[in-house]
Formats: structure tokens, C-alpha cells, sequence
């Protein structure tokens, strides 16, 4: 016989005795089962991989996950459409938001209309689509938030409640980014680690402290696979920030390159945690394929580094030599006093290997390379984009 009908009948042989020893057919074999199945092929052990293979049941495409993204027209969504569709294939990751697409945005894969507050269109949209991952950046932002906090708890905590009861529902993995605006003045600001005090003064930290609260709750009540982490300022060339307090650290980069003027709504020397945009999308990627059991916690702190107004200024100096500078904080620095200067993420590195790529002056090289060919080759300073989709400033 040949050494592949060998390979099999040993193969076979080994399911035979997994079988008969119930490792697998037990409720929580079936659990583990329904876990690895919507993992990444890589990280599944390879016994879980053979024997699913013979019970796969799924029809996706290479037995990806299909994923929904909430508020993907934002600064983070359609960078991380871009990523999980070049690993889970195209037509398996699905945008959504409640505005309309640009066309470049349309033209790349399939886009949706979902409001976070309707929750029949959204269990429309798992039910049609056969979601099993659900990636809910829905939000308002800080300084965004505290203009309307009545439409920041709608949204930033009537739309969490929806997507957590439709992924109990449908035993989806969902993932609720949070943020360093989840600490306030009463926690430890440098370092400060993942369990902590956590009293903040903004309606965007107190949704979000909710949302990790309410996340871990389904968790240990339900089961429901609830995945947070708690980004720093995220940097981003691409795509515009959507009203934050670290929103200064993009606005600079496109002052530089537009005006060559730029002035800072925070004081020179506030530091906040920052990080690169590739850097935030790769750490969603790997923390949501990490299994379940490898976690020891929900809800994880993650970052890159952290700078002052001033120290920014100077690294961008480095790229374009004449830059001014002023510094006039506005209602951002309030909120900016309250929350961390430095991130300790150091469970998220050990528990499953976090590692950023980009400090302060990768950072800028990067934004640089990015930025510089958006305002060299349009000559119309008015457009919001260029021809390949890179956004200029838009926001005050
Ligand atoms: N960007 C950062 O620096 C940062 C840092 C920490 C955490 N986060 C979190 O990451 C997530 C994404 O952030 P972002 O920067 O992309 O935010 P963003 O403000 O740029 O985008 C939010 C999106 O939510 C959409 N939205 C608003 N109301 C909605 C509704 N009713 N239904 C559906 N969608 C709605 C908006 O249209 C927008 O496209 C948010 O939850 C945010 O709290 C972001
Ligand atoms: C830090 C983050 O949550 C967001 N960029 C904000 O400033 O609101």
C-alpha cells in the first residue's frame, strides 16, 4: 500500500479512538469544535483541523469567518476591511454604516446600510449573510461625544446593547474596541496597567467602560466570546479621525505638508499614548484569531508610544524643516488631563504576543511617505480626496 492510504488508515485510526474515548463528543468537545471552526487555519492544532474537515458544515469560502463591520466609514473601519479581506477573502468581510460610501469604498467589496440602533436590520444582516464574527466601531468620540451626549449613549451604549444580545443570540465573536479614554483622573496615568481604577469623565469613557463591563459579563454568564482592547490615539494617513482628543497628532501632518502652520489644541506637554494605524488593525487580527482559552483576560490595553505636542513637532521638524507652531488648548485638553500618559500593555505582550512595528519616528516617516504625493499631485486644495482614495483634512 501506498504511504497516502497508510496516512489515512492512521488518520482515520486516531478519529476511532477520539471518537470512542468521547474527547470530542462531549458538550464542551462540541463547544471546542464550534470554537476552532472559526479560527484561522494556522492556529488551529492540527487533529481539531482533520476532524473538522470531515464535519464541516459551514459553506464559506475556505472556512473563513464571514465578519461584519459597524461604523466601518470611519478612521479605523475601512483600513480593517482591507486587512481581514486580504486574509478572509473578499466577499466574507462586510462594511456597514449609516453613510453613504465612497466610490472607491463601494467598488472594494460588499457595503451595507446598518444602523447600530436598528436591531431587526442587523439581525437581518447576520441571519442573510451567516456573520460569525461582529467588529463594532460604531461609536462617538470623545470631544464628539461631550457635544451630544444624548446621541453618544444612543449610540455609543443602546447600539453595544444591540450587537451583545445578537451575538449571544447567534454565538457570534464580537470585538468592542475600548480606549485609554476608559481611565480618568483617579487612575495611575503613568503607568497605568489593565486593572485599575477606572472612573472617567467623559461620556465616551463611561460608555466605554460599560461596554467592557457589559462585554465580560456575556462572557462569563453567557459564554459569548466578547474581545476588547483599549487603543491609544490612532494615527492614520488614509483616513480621517473622527473628532477625538489625540486627533491633533494627524492634523499636524497634513498642517505641515498644506500650510506649513500648525496649531495644537493641546498644551505642549501633554502626553498621550499613540499608535500607528497598521499597528492598531494588525492587533485586531491577531487578538480575535488568538483561541479562546489562550486569553487570561477580556479586555487588554495596547500601544506604541507616547509623545507631547511638542516632542510631535519636533520629529515632524525633521520631515519639514520650516514648520511654526502654537499651542492653544481648547475643551480637548480637559478631557486630555484626565487620561493616561503612559499605556502599560504589558499582559497583552506576554499573554499573546502584542508587538507594535511603529515608534514616533517610524510613525512620521511613514506618514510622510504616504501624505507627501496627495499634496504634490493635486492641485486642487479643496478636494477632500486624491485619486487614489487618500484623505486630505477635513475636520477643524
Ligand atoms: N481612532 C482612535 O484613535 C480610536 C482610539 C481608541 C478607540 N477607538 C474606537 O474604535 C472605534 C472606531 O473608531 P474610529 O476612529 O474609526 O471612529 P470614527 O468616529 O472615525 O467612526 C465611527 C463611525 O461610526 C458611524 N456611526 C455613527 N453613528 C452610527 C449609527 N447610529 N449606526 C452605525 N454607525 C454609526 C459613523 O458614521 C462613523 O463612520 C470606535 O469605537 C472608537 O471608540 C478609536
Ligand atoms: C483615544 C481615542 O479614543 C480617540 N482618538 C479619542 O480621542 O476620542
Amino acid at each position: 500500500m501506498t504511504t497516502t492510504v497508510w496516512g489515512l488508515i492512521i488518520k482515520w485510526l486516531i478519529v476511532f479512538v477520539l471518537l470512542k474515548s468521547n474527547i470530542f463528543i462531549t458538550s464542551y468537545g462540541i463547544y471546542t469544535i464550534s470554537y476552532y471552526d472559526d479560527c484561522h487555519p494556522e492556529n488551529r492544532p492540527k487533529i481539531i483541523v482533520f476532524f473538522i474537515r470531515e464535519i464541516d458544515h459551514t459553506k464559506h469560502e475556505g472556512n473563513k469567518p464571514r465578519v461584519l463591520i459597524t461604523g466601518s466609514l470611519g478612521q479605523l473601519g475601512t483600513g480593517l476591511a482591507s486587512v481581514m479581506r486580504k486574509r478572509y477573502g473578499v466577499q466574507n468581510v462586510f462594511m456597514s454604516d449609516i453613510i453613504k460610501a465612497p466610490p472607491n469604498v463601494a467598488a472594494s467589496g460588499p457595503y451595507v446600510f446598518a444602523d447600530i440602533l436598528d436591531f431587526k436590520r442587523l439581525q437581518e444582516l447576520i441571519v442573510t449573510h451567516s456573520i460569525d464574527w461582529i467588529v463594532h466601531f460604531s461609536a462617538l468620540l470623545s470631544a464628539v461625544g461631550e457635544n451630544n451626549v444624548p446621541l453618544a449613549m444612543r449610540v455609543n451604549i443602546e447600539g453595544l446593547h444591540n450587537v451583545l444580545e445578537l451575538s449571544k443570540q447567534y454565538k457570534l465573536k464580537l470585538f468592542v474596541p475600548s480606549t485609554i479614554g476608559a481611565f480618568g483622573p483617579d487612575s495611575p496615568r503613568n503607568p497605568t496597567p489593565d486593572l485599575t481604577i477606572q472612573r472617567p469623565r467623559t461620556i465616551y469613557g463611561v460608555s466605554k467602560v460599560h461596554a467592557e463591563l457589559m462585554g465580560e459579563y456575556y462572557f462569563h454568564r453567557f459564554g459569548m466570546d466578547f474581545r476588547s482592547l483599549r487603543f491609544p490615539g490612532v494615527i492614520s494617513a488614509d483616513t480621517n479621525p473622527g473628532g477625538g482628543t489625540t486627533d491633533y497628532a494627524v492634523h499636524i501632518f497634513h498642517d505641515a505638508l498644506q500650510t506649513g502652520d500648525f496649531t495644537s489644541f493641546l498644551r505642549r506637554d501633554t502626553r498621550l499614548p499613540m499608535m500607528y494605524i497598521d499597528d492598531c488593525l494588525r492587533s485586531v487580527v491577531q487578538f480575535m484569531e488568538i483561541p479562546s482559552n489562550q486569553l487570561k483576560q477580556r479586555t487588554y490595553n495596547v500601544t506604541a508610544m507616547s509623545f507631547t505636542p511638542e516632542e510631535l513637532v519636533a520629529e515632524v521638524r525633521k520631515h519639514v524643516p520650516h514648520l511654526k507652531a502654537k499651542y492653544e488648548p481648547d475643551s480637548r485638553q480637559k478631557i486630555a488631563d484626565t487620561w493616561p500618559e503612559v499605556f502599560d500593555d504589558s499582559n497583552a505582550r506576554a499573554d499573546w504576543g502584542w508587538k507594535h512595528e511603529y515608534d514616533i519616528k517610524g510613525l512620521c516617516d511613514i506618514m510622510f511617505e504616504k501624505l507627501r504625493p496627495v499634496y504634490d499631485t493635486d492641485s486642487h486644495p479643496d478636494n477632500a480626496s486624491s485619486k487614489d482614495g487618500k484623505q486630505k483634512r477635513t475636520t477643524a
